[in-house]
């Protein structure tokens, strides 16, 4: 059996694709009743760690019927100027939803950035009120990234109550938001991250693994439990030995799969799945815009308005 079609494979295309089905529904919906959704990309500076992203979030927004439009900054902007941008797109009613591409040049706090956007607009989850929402259980616009590894956790089958889950990273963007995200369905969750003592005597204690550190080949077979899920988050651009770059993650694939009863593979795991929850949390954007702008108008007076 090749690898690519070995059942441990935990592969993200097939999530993703039932995803964009379903948004592209909701977006034809929402065209025909005169609420077209649309995503504004940002980018500052440098695109270069973006720019698979980027492609992929034109790509699949096409085929979900989302308008998509990319600003881009030059790295000498200042914040204060992005910031004024980002207020004229949350003040443009034709704008759905917001996702400011990381990262960004140092000199921009992207925190301030990440609060500019309106909490309604922020397709990405990571304004302080988004982040607050998981804090509460309310878990339907949630970071992609998180969102889509936990997406392919539950591809298992497993019982996430009471599972065991350890997480090795703890970025405000992935590792944190996994570990609320998982608490609220029910699993013990251990973070660890670059001050644990024994990252491996963690990890092998864990049902589900999830790793995002962007260090190549951290997680070895002996750091795993055997019949373990391993969710591979990490992606690192490493050049092969035929010289040729390529991305791999931060799990050694090819000795933990023996180990390991479901493995995520970099690329085709997580990837496309954080592609197709972006433009999910784009149409619950629109929805709770939409809300909104019914309860303040009416949809009467908006139709008479036209
Ligand atoms: N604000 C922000 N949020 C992010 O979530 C974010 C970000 N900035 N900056 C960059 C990283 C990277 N990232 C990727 C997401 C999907 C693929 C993806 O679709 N990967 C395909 C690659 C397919 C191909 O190579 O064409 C796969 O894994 O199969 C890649 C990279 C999100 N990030």
């Amino acid at each position: 059996m090749s690898l690519s079609e070995d059942s441990r494979y935990l592969k993200g295309g097939p999530v993703a694709q039932r995803i964009i089905a379903a948004v592209r529904e909701d977006a034809a919906i929402a065209k025909a009743e005169g609420f077209p959704p649309k995503l504004i990309s940002i980018t500052v500076g440098d695109t270069a760690a973006v720019d698979v992203y980027v492609r992929n979030q034109r790509a699949k927004a096409q085929l979900a019927g989302i308008d998509f439009e990319e600003r881009r900054f030059p790295a000498a902007i200042t914040a204060g100027e992005l910031e004024a941008a980002i207020h004229g797109l949350n003040a443009d009613p034709r704008v759905t939803g917001i996702i400011i591409q990381r990262p960004v040049p140092v000199h921009i706090p992207i925190r301030t950035l990440q609060a500019a956007v309106h909490p309604l607009k922020d397709v990405e989850g990571m304004h302080p009120a988004s982040i607050g929402n998981i804090v509460y259980n309310q878990l339907d616009l949630a970071p992609c990234t998180a969102a889509a590894s936990v997406e392919l956790l539950k591809e298992t089958g497993l019982d996430l109550k009471g599972l065991e889950v350890v997480i090795v990273g703890h970025s405000e963007i992935v590792g944190k938001p996994i570990a609320f995200l998982l608490m609220s369905e029910g699993a013990t969750v251990t973070v660890c991250h670059h001050m644990t003592r024994s990252v491996a005597a963690h990890a092998r204690r864990a049902d589900a693994l999830f790793v995002a550190v962007g260090k190549p080949r951290l997680i070895k077979a002996d750091m795993v439990k055997p019949g373990a899920a391993v969710i591979d988050i990490g992606i690192n651009s490493e050049i092969g030995p035929d010289g040729s770059s390529r991305i791999v993650g931060d799990v050694d694939t090819e000795s933990v799969r023996e180990v390991a009863s479901w493995i995520t593979p970099v690329p085709g795991g997580v990837g496309p799945i954080t592609v197709a929850i972006l433009l999910r949390n784009t149409m619950v954007a629109l929805s709770r815009q939409r809300a909104l702008y019914e309860a303040t108008y009416g949809t009467a007076d908006r139709l008479a308005a036209e």
